[in-house]
């Protein structure tokens, strides 16, 4: 979505509105309808090819189209009369680490356990590397068998043998190699994961952290094609996690090697995944990078469950939205013959209730700014302040403010809402999904 804001609206929402009235000039903004966007995208495309350029076309797409190294495509399981992953489809290009992300028992493990044919799919298509590992449909049925999947796994709980020694551990699954290939394995795992010096060490003299590597060297030494790491930071403590998990996106990314990772702590998930799933009741209901996620989520539930914001209420007004902090003109990536971007309308009639979505750095702290709002709460994050600000009308938003910046609660600050990435949604989604007070009693069940 490339929605944007113009922060610098004079046209009041609200005649009483004191934040509304200090906006001043508004920059000429045209609005075009869906159907001159539609034509100028086509013009686009157009003038793209002519130039040669193209590389969006659908007639370049499908002759260089890559066929993804791993795709999973409907995959539905289920336990007795329960579906618990439902309709679940996604690729990964070789290389990619994906992350299934998501509440405790909304299906990320069972996901994980029928990628890894631990667990019987009731029908969908898995393949890997060229190779089709399921396939249940009306006149075919078949699975390949879990141990010849070419997959390796990371537990949660590590699962390593406290009896053998580190390296032992390490060479557990290359009983096919010869001693020498083994060896040279071993110990090329070993450095991999720095561990080189612990090699004749068990694994309870080893830190949480320490074991968790032996853990990944130990899946990752006889080259799978495809790694599935089951919650393997859980056991450790809060800060370890995030520098662990870069720490081995580090070792995936020297190794090529494609993951997949199943977590519910959302750092984790970005500190390590190259595209997240986040998955709701069984099914993926968005699959995208980090800040896609961020920035376009395409519910209420997943701009929710993703980061930190606030939602604040808007009204489709001749194909833009007035809100407490401007109006926000809907901005797409196509430029006039000036260079200047073009605005196309909403897909709402006017008049239509709208929330939009707030990050904590779409508002800009700015001590000269004539927009203001009241400090009603923050916490100190280190380099940062977490303020909670209430604008003239009653909303809250959030904003990420350097710590320098220290204005008590009671007092006014500057604000300059820069609004690059917003996402409306139409409050009947809002109350489809989690908003409502009755999902968010269920969540917190649910996480108990
Ligand atoms: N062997 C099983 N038999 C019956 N139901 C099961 C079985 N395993 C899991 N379930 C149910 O399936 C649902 C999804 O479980 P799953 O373990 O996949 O969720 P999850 O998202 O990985 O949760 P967590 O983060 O807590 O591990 C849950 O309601 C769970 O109770």
């Amino acid at each position: 979505m490339n929605d944007s804001i113009n922060p610098v609206d004079s046209k009041p929402v609200k005649a009483q509105s004191k934040a509304r009235q200090r906006h001043v000039e508004k920059p000429p903004i045209t609005i075009i309808t869906k159907a001159q966007m539609a034509q100028a995208l086509a013009d686009r495309e157009l003038q793209q090819r002519a130039l040669g350029s193209d590389s969006s076309s659908s007639q370049y797409n499908e002759t260089t189209a890559i066929q993804p190294y791993f795709s999973v495509q409907d995959l539905i399981v289920g336990y007795d009369d329960t579906i618990v992953v439902d309709g679940l489809s996604l690729d990964l290009q070789q290389g990619e680490i994906g992350c299934f992300l998501g509440y405790s028992g909304c299906g990320k493990t069972t996901a994980l356990r029928a990628i890894a044919g631990l667990e019987e799919s009731r029908s969908g298509k898995i393949s890997l590397n060229n190779q089709r590992l399921t396939e249940q449909a009306a006149r075919v049925s078949f699975a390949v068998a879990p141990a010849k999947r070419g997959m390796g796994m990371v537990f949660q709980d590590y699962a390593l043998f406290g009896h053998l020694s580190v390296a032992k551990n390490i060479a557990f699954g290359l009983n096919k190699w010869s001693a020498a290939d083994k060896k040279a394995r071993v110990a090329e795992m070993l450095a991999l994961v720095e561990l080189s010096e612990h090699a004749d060490k068990r694994p309870s003299e080893l830190s949480g952290g320490q074991q968790q590597r032996v853990a990944l060297a130990r899946a990752l030494a006889p080259k799978p094609k495809l790694l599935l790491l089951d919650e393997p930071f859980s056991n450790l403590d809060v800060v370890l996690r995030e520098s662990l998990a870069m720490n081995v996106r580090d070792i995936l990314k020297r190794t090529n090697t494609t993951a997949i990772l199943v977590t519910h702590d959302q750092n984790e998930a970005f500190a390590l995944a190259d595209k997240v799933g986040v998955m709701h009741k069984g099914k993926l209901v968005q699959w995208a990078t980090p800040s896609e996620l961020y920035h376009e989520p395409i519910s209420p539930f997943v701009a929710e469950f993703v980061g930190e914001g606030t939602m604040i209420d808007g009204i489709i007004k001749e194909g833009h939205v007035e809100t407490a902090l401007g109006d926000i003109y809907r901005r797409m990536e196509v430029y006039d013959a000036s260079g200047q971007p073009q605005y196309c309308e909403y897909d709402y009639p006017n008049g239509t209730p709208i929330k939009v979505l707030v990050r904590p750095d779409d508002i800009i702290h700015d001590d000269d700014s004539t927009q203001t709002a009241l400090v009603i709460g923050r916490v100190f994050r280190g380099a940062n302040y977490l303020y909670r600000l209430q604008l003239d009308d009653g909303q809250t938003v959030l904003s990420l403010v350097a710590s320098h910046h220290n204005h008590e609660i009671g007092t006014q600050i500057g604000i300059l809402p820069i609004l690059e990435h917003v996402v409306v949604f139409d409050e009947k989604d809002i109350n489809a999904t989690t908003w409502s007070e009755y999902d968010r009693a269920e969540r917190i069940e649910e996480i108990r």
